[in-house]
């Protein structure tokens, strides 16, 4: 093997630029020639590939976004689409493929993999919602942007004694809630994976004004419904002083924790030992503290399992 490609995928997250940057030294290391894909899968068939240097990753450790660039492109789904990005891949002399981003961008790699041109995927996304993986790379970021926002809207709150529902991001998981929730001493944490009786979460918020508390924050999940839905739900319920806020996008932004970067690094550097030793259609994961690898195959058997018992204690101290 002689050179590698990157490219990230899917939504953007903060430490994709640093496992990119891991990615390009590791292999510049090993000897290898480095090539950066623009715009995800996009661009690869769009030929829109350029050969990096060590410069061409300096000073992108502690950005957020991708400089790469990314899309959601679902012509990639397709057979065509896939042939053309390997056309591309012929045409450049790239032998294998990291691919940072969700399991979207996991599929396209096993995709390419099945057409003899080995891929790894790294687990880029805030959502935390990888199988096989403890964290992904961008959840830390977001998850402190996140709360971050929940102290301030906690002052509001606490000066007004009023009802927030909080929308916090994570398609279909409930990651960012859960965590954000306990570490921000939410009153009610609200996910997909959890049924919830509005009613109770109404009573219970009274229950704590009643008990002196200045505040009644609900984190909820996108997954579960709009904090909007949520609120006019709630207000069947009680007459509160009440107000919807949904963080959105600007959880995906901004610099990367030191976290983030240490993950994508080591997950970067990982990826390139993998292709090295020839091996495709495998994802990076974090489990236990160590650094591991499964086929893309067995994480499609197997679902990602949001950590419930933050839930639990959340019910337990929220009080
Ligand atoms: N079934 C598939 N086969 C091939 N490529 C796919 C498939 N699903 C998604 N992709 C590619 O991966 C990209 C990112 O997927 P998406 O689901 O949008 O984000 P994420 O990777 O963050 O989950 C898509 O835009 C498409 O180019
Ligand atoms: O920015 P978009 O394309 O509207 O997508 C929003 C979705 O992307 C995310 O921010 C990240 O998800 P992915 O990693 O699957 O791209 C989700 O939390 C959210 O549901
Ligand atoms: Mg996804």
């Amino acid at each position: 093997m002689k050179r590698i490609g990157i490219l990230t995928s899917g939504g953007d997250a903060p430490g994709m630029n640093a496992a990119v940057r891991s990615v390009a030294r590791k292999a510049m290391d090993a000897g290898l020639e480095v090539f950066g894909i623009n715009y995800g899968f996009a661009g690869l068939v769009a030929g829109d590939i350029f050969q990096m240097t060590s410069e061409t990753v300096a000073d992108r450790i502690n950005t957020g976004g991708t400089f790469l660039y990314s899309a959601r492109y679902p012509e990639f789904a397709q057979v065509e689409g896939q042939l053309k990005g390997i056309e591309q891949l012929k045409k450049f002399g790239i032998d294998a493929l990291v691919v940072i981003g969700g399991d979207g961008s996991y599929h396209g790699a096993l995709r390419l993999t099945e057409h003899g041109y080995n891929a790894v995927g790294l687990p880029g996304t805030i959502d935390n919602d990888i199988p096989y993986t403890d964290f992904t790379i961008g959840f830390d970021t977001a998850l402190t942007t996140a709360v971050d926002a929940l102290d301030k809207i906690r002052d509001t709150a606490s000066s007004h004694q009023r009802v927030f529902v909080v929308e916090v991001m994570g398609r279909d998981a409930g990651d960012l809630a859960l965590w954000s929730g306990v570490a921000a001493g939410a009153e009610a944490i609200v996910v997909p994976e959890k049924d919830y009786d509005i009613k109770q979460i109404a009573e219970d918020l009274k229950k704590g004004f009643e008990n002196g508390k200045k505040h009644g924050i609900i984190v909820l999940a996108e997954g579960v419904m709009s904090s909007e839905d949520f609120l006019a739900e709630l207000k069947k319920h009680g007459d509160f002083d009440a107000r919807a806020n949904t963080l959105g996008h600007m959880q995906r932004g901004g610099v990367p924790t030191a976290r983030d970067r240490v993950l994508a690094s080591k997950m970067g550097a990982y990826a390139v030992d993998l292709l090295l030793d020839g091996q495709g259609g495998l994802a990076v994961g974090m489990e236990n503290n160590q650094i591991t690898h499964h086929s893309i195959l067995d994480l499609f058997d197997e679902k990602h399992h949001a950590d419930l018992s933050l839930y639990d204690l959340n019910k337990s101290l929220a009080k």
